[in-house]
């Protein structure tokens, strides 16, 4: 993989952040941030809201309280970034290659060719396939692809590592090492280990039981 800075210098902050559903909430007050070139790991136990901050943070889920912005962000340059949810978004009717295709023209061509994000996540052979006879992990690497085909500085990754086998894990930390290269920003959502090359690029935040 090559790596080139591409991405403004921007920085995700948040502040007296509060996430929940409904009115519930699920979260403590929350201050971070999280700077161009590094990767914020959310860790905690089941329920205990990581899915809600990155919906919130997406934009899907209203915050309860507090503010949070993508500063430095040109609105103008579109939409800031990627969100990948515990499910894959593959249509199981079209072919590996179409899917990735799909959401290179929803997103913008901005990234790699199809046949070049298809080989960085493994699946260089299977882009023929019917996307619906792929295993779990394989549909999980499919996923993965989705950012690579267009640029976008933000990804917010929930469990990027689930079914993934010991290599695909591998692949995580290199898509996001690359990302990180490129200037771009990262929340993961994780109960696996993830470690980058570089330890100081990587910051972890637990969430805790309910307020
Ligand atoms: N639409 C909803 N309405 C009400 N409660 C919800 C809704 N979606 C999720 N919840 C609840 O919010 C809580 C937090 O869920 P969330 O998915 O954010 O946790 P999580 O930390 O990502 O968990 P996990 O580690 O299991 O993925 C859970 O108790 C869940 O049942």
């Amino acid at each position: 993989m090559t790596s080139r800075q591409v991405f403004p210098p921007l920085s995700l902050v948040a502040s007296g952040l509060v996430c929940g559903r409904g009115s519930m909430a699920l979260t403590r007050e929350l201050d971070f941030s999280v700077t161009a070139g590094r990767c914020l790991l959310l860790r905690g136990a089941n329920g205990s809201g990581k899915t809600t901050l990155l919906l919130t943070l997406a934009g899907v889920v209203a915050p309860l309280d507090g503010l949070f912005a993508l500063e430095g962000a040109n609105a103008e340059a579109g939409p800031s970034l990627h969100y990948c949810g515990h499910r894959n978004a593959i249509k199981p009717r079209l072919t590996v290659a179409e899917n990735l295709g799909f959401w290179a023209a929803v997103n913008g061509a901005t990234g790699m060719p199809v046949d070049e994000a298809l080989e960085q996540v493994g699946l260089g052979q299977l882009g023929d396939l019917d996307a619906g006879y792929l295993s779990a992990g394989q549909s999980r690497r499919l996923a993965l692809a989705r950012p690579l085909v267009s640029l976008r500085p933000l990804w917010l990754l929930d469990e990027p590592t689930a079914a993934l086998d010991t290599e695909g894990h591998d692949l995580v930390t290199r898509l996001l090492d690359r990302h990180l290269d490129m200037g771009g920003l990262a929340i993961a959502a994780t109960h696996d280990p993830i470690t980058l090359p570089d330890p100081a690029r990587m910051e972890t935040m637990v969430l805790g039981a309910r307020p």
